[in-house]
């Protein structure tokens, strides 16, 4: 009998005996009119100690295997990681068999996969000789393997812990190179919103083209535009994007003046929205055209038909409720919503709710990506989710974001005002000088589009239009 043997019988005897004991000491030496009472606690011990074993039995079997295999899909990933971002040494050495030098790699190695409580924690420790910048530098990839939560701690003397809460956190730092990799992943031209458990949640428009962001005021709308915004600037140059961009709120669009891929000048009055729509409306009048003229049925079909590139056309408008009224900005709206995906045009528009007062069915169903911050009641998330769940949104910069195919709670990234405007300065630098092409090609392209004037010509210039307004005066005058 080896040791741990004679351990559990000795704790099984123990057990048994108070067992006996507390049976005799509450009903005597015999029950039910003669049982002894040790023969009846024996066999009721050896219940319990059945049924006790089935269940931890039960539960091993339907847990470990799960505990076990989250281990070897979290080295697994981990793993894959190491590769994508060249978390390796190199090494060369003479292959035993046929004498050859062949090159292997050599990873950090995986000691200990732990779970405690919503927590993973992983340890790792560097090969010999492997500068720990390799991993501190690279350590988005843990984040784009497991989420934002993920953290790597430097433990000193090549020895690393990779922690992986489960929970979504309260605040997320923006980080560039996160939103960039969540992007790459969609096909097509994506919107990056923020962190999902999952991972990063970035939305193709070409499937789902058009955007409606809602949400009570101080939650979380203005901070997304700016994350959405700030974020197609650093990743698309102006020939792939061009924005057309209203601010009926009149303060938050004011740090994109003068951006290379910004169209004219924003738009922060009504009439000036219904102008810019209007500009909008000619640009998908003029892709319609040249699409019928090559047959082309989208931007993608009409670049391999042409050889020329169109950028992607975004009209993003804040507090779009404002604009109710106007009948003919509404129609451009839905106009866009319903024929803007093929030709590259597509919607961003923000308010605070949904409900028919303030947002007509017809804009609404156009909408396919919903973005939910927190709401201002059951109804307005209903109406735009289909669930109340945004009414009790908690958390500023939380949101949920439903598509064709999913509802995601995600975490908008805080990029705060002065880092946005400081990554502003950086793209106007960036773009400086590169030439534009303009979305509707002027007609006659030998006609420049700006002239110089000497000092006698502009002054001849002048007096001729002061000429002509004076005659436009006086024909008015006499007119009435
Ligand atoms: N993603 C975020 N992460 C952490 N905190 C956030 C986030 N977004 C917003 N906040 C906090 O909420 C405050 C209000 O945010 P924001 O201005 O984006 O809200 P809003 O809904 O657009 O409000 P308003 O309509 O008044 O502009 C911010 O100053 C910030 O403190």
């Amino acid at each position: 009998m080896n040791v741990l043997e004679s351990v559990t019988t000795a704790l099984d005897d123990f057990l048994q005996d108070i067992f006996r004991e507390i049976v005799i000491e509450l009903f005597g030496g015999t029950m039910f009119g003669g049982l002894p009472s040790v023969r009846l606690a024996d066999g009721l011990y050896f219940l319990a100690k059945g049924f006790t074993t089935a269940c931890v039995l039960t539960y091993c079997a339907l847990k470990v295997p799960g505990w076990v295999n989250d281990r070897i899909k979290v080295k697994e990933r981990l793993v894959r990681g190491f590769i994508a971002a060249g978390i390796y040494m190199e090494k060369q050495r003479r292959d035993l068999g046929d004498g050859k030098i062949k090159s292997y790699r050599i990873f950090p190695t995986i000691e200990r996969v732990s779970v405690a409580g919503s927590c993973t924690t992983v340890n790792l420790h560097l090969p010999i000789g492997m500068d720990p910048s390799v991993i501190e530098s690279r350590a988005w990839v843990f984040q784009q393997l497991f989420g934002p939560t993920a953290q790597l701690v430097n433990d000193k003397a090549g020895r690393f812990r990779l922690q992986i809460p489960k929970e979504l956190p309260t605040k997320v730092a923006y980080n560039l190179e996160i939103a960039r990799a969540a992007m790459k992943k969609t096909e097509g031209f994506a919107l990056y919103i923020g962190e999902a458990y999952n991972g990063s949640v970035a939305v193709d428009l070409k499937q789902m083209p058009h955007v409606g962001l809602v949400g009570v005021t101080g939650w979380g709308k203005s901070t997304a535009l700016r994350v959405i915004l700030n974020t197609w600037l650093q990743v698309y140059g102006p020939d792939r994007l061009r924005l057309f961009l209203g601010d009926l709120k009149m303060t938050e669009f004011g740090l994109y003046r003068n951006v290379p891929h910004v169209e004219g000048n924003i738009a922060v009055r009504r009439s000036e929205v219904v102008a810019m729509l209007a500009e909008v409306l000619d640009v998908l009048r003029y892709r319609q055209e040249r699409f019928h003229d090559v047959d082309a049925t989208d931007l993608d079909e009409y670049e391999e038909l042409t050889g020329e590139r169109l950028p992607n056309v975004v009209v993003c408008i804040d507090e779009v409720a404002s604009l109710e009224g106007e009948t003919a900005a509404h129609d451009v709206l839905e106009e866009i919503g319903q024929l803007g995906r093929s030709f590259g045009v597509f919607l961003v528009l923000s308010q605070q709710r949904v409900d028919r007062e303030v947002m007509d069915g017809k804009l609404k169903n156009n909408l396919n990506v919903r973005i939910a911050y927190r709401m201002s009641d059951d109804l307005n998330s209903r109406m735009l989710l289909g669930k109340p769940d945004a009414a009790d949104l908690q958390v500023k910069g939380r949101c949920f974001v439903k598509d064709a195919t999913h509802m995601r709670e995600v975490q908008t990234p805080w990029l705060a005002p002065k880092e946005a405007r400081a990554q502003i300065v950086e793209i106007k630098k960036r773009f400086a000088g590169v030439k534009k092409i303009p979305l509707i090609p002027p007609i006659n392209p030998d006609i420049p589009q700006s002239v110089e004037l000497d000092q006698q010509e502009s002054n001849e210039l002048r007096e001729l239009l002061q000429a002509l307004m004076d005659q436009e005066v006086q024909s008015h005058a006499s007119t009435r």
